[in-house]
């Protein structure tokens, strides 16, 4: 029998018989000091380009992005999150709730904001983030090579003592492009591989033991995807 006007569907299967997939979300904030292109490295992950103008961010500002592995459809929600203290003050709680992974940036061309990662990593632990939740640190700025101040050896050092992986890159150099991608697609193939069962968001989802971070490819002072 014919279907009545208004009322055909599409060609193909009915979406009613499909099974219900989910589609898993991982929650990852980025935290640094203020100017150090925290907001620059989430839009080039998110949006494949560089802001050509960016205002301090108030509060946080969402990004989304897709990403398909070995089959599974994963939504990457990053926080972006404001640098400047009187701008993220009534928004810390939120930022660490239920969070999945922590990047930590850092400006090679400026010193004060290498030495401030203990605060924020005191700041991170101080909010109840389980010491084994993903956490890699970040570079930023390696395309103004004349001025940088943070050697890759002291970044390496540090990233050793605190467990985590370091990635040395550029939001602004197209080239650097994939390496930004590598930060995240990193920690969610960590997730992915430490957790087994779906879910729809991130309320609610205890983080779950994972190895701790290895640091890779020394020589280079960059990090690629363990996985
Ligand atoms: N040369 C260079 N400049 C960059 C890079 N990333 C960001 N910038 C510049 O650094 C400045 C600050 O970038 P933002 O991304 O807004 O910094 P933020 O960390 O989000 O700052 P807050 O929102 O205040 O915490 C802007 O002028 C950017 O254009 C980079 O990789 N290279
Ligand atoms: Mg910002």
């Amino acid at each position: 029998m014919a279907a009545g006007r208004g009322g055909e569907r599409p060609p193909g299967p009915d979406p009613a018989l499909e099974p219900y997939v989910q589609t898993r979300i991982f929650k990852i904030i980025v935290i640094g000091d203020s100017n150090v292109g925290k907001t620059c490295l989430t839009f080039r992950f998110c949006g494949g380009t560089f802001p050509g103008k960016t205002e301090a961010t108030i509060g946080v500002d969402f990004r989304e992005k897709t990403v398909e592995i070995e089959g599974e459809r994963i939504k990457v929600q990053v926080w972006d999150t404001a640098g400047q203290e009187r701008f993220r003050k009534s928004m810390v709680e939120h930022y660490y709730r239920n969070v999945h992974a922590v990047v930590f940036v850092y400006d090679v061309t400026k010193m004060s904001s290498f030495t401030n990662l203990k605060t924020w990593i005191e700041e991170c632990n101080g909010h109840a983030v389980p010491p084994l939740v993903p956490r890699v640190l970040v570079g930023n700025k390696c395309d103004l090579k004349d001025l940088i101040q943070v050697p890759s050896s002291l970044a390496l050092k540090f990233a050793d003592a605190h467990n985590m992986l370091l990635f040395e890159t550029s939001a602004k150099d197209p080239q650097e492009s994939q390496n930004v991608d590598a930060i995240f697609m990193c920690l969610v193939c960590r997730l992915k591989a430490q957790r087994s069962l779906p879910c729809r968001d991130t309320e609610g989802w205890p983080a779950q033991p994972q190895p701790h971070a290895r640091r890779l490819d020394e020589a280079s002072g960059k990090s690629s995807c363990p996985c």
